[in-house]
């Protein structure tokens, strides 16, 4: 159960621009955390000041009023995930007026003051995990069981990109992750969106790198 390819909507082509300026998509030679060399990486961590921060909420608040998607608390697994869940419960209300509740993790258990491994929101009803990307699925894994053992449902997963490329077999990783936990996996925009905008820019060079690490790695 993953995403349908829908057409790209105006804001989507306004995120992939927003991540070429912000220097978080790049293009070049890059070893990814499976192993494999690719052309090109998007990179979270460089939404690195409070206004970039904020648009970036904004672009995970859109995806989730245009997908329709629905959540009692929105989870954000550490480290990176806890600025994004920030960043997207903000814009939520921002944008909406809704007040969603977040709650993020501690890698490392705290054995002091208020203690434990869960900070913010008690995770309650249906939880909607926010983070950047899926490789192996084993931060959606963790967070699943996180969400379980507080009582909660997961109720999905948004991602910023989907790069669809196949994770242990011939699925990708995240129709790998949305397969073995029965659940929806959203993203702001997928590689194929990327590879429609360039095409639009006639940025040959790096289509024709894409494809050719598609060709390899990618999944239909
Ligand atoms: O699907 P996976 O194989 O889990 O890979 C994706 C996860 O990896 C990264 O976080 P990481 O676990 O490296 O921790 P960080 O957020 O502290 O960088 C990323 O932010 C995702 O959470
Ligand atoms: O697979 C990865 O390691 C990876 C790819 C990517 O585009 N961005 C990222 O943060 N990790």
């Amino acid at each position: 159960m993953t995403e349908t390819q829908a057409d790209m909507q105006p804001f989507q082509a306004e995120f992939i621009e927003y991540t070429l300026q912000c220097g978080v998509l790049r293009f070049g030679d890059f070893i990814l955390k499976s192993g494999r060399r690719s052309p090109y990486f998007f990179n979270t961590g460089l939404f690195d000041s409070g206004a970039r921060l904020a648009k970036l909420g904004g672009f995970y608040a859109r995806t989730m009023l245009y997908r329709g998607i629905k959540a009692d608390v929105l989870y954000g697994p550490a480290y990176k995930g806890i600025p994004l869940v920030c960043a997207a419960a903000m814009a939520l209300a921002r944008e909406t007026g809704e007040e969603v509740p977040f709650a993020f993790n501690r890698k490392e258990a705290k054995d002091h003051g208020e203690g434990g491994l869960l900070v913010g929101a008690p995770l309650t009803g249906s939880v909607l995990v926010v983070d950047d990307v899926i490789t192996a699925g084993t931060s959606v894994r963790e967070s699943v069981e996180i969400i379980r053992a507080a009582g909660a449902v997961p109720g999905g997963v948004l991602i910023t990109l989907d790069r669809q490329e196949k994770g242990q077999g011939e699925l990708s990783a995240v129709q790998e992750v949305a397969n073995q936990f029965q659940l929806p996996v959203y993203s702001i925009i997928t590689l194929h969106d990327i590879l429609r905008y360039l095409e639009t820019m006639n940025r040959r060079a790096e289509v024709e790198a894409i494809r050719e690490y598609q060709s390899r790695f990618g999944v239909s």
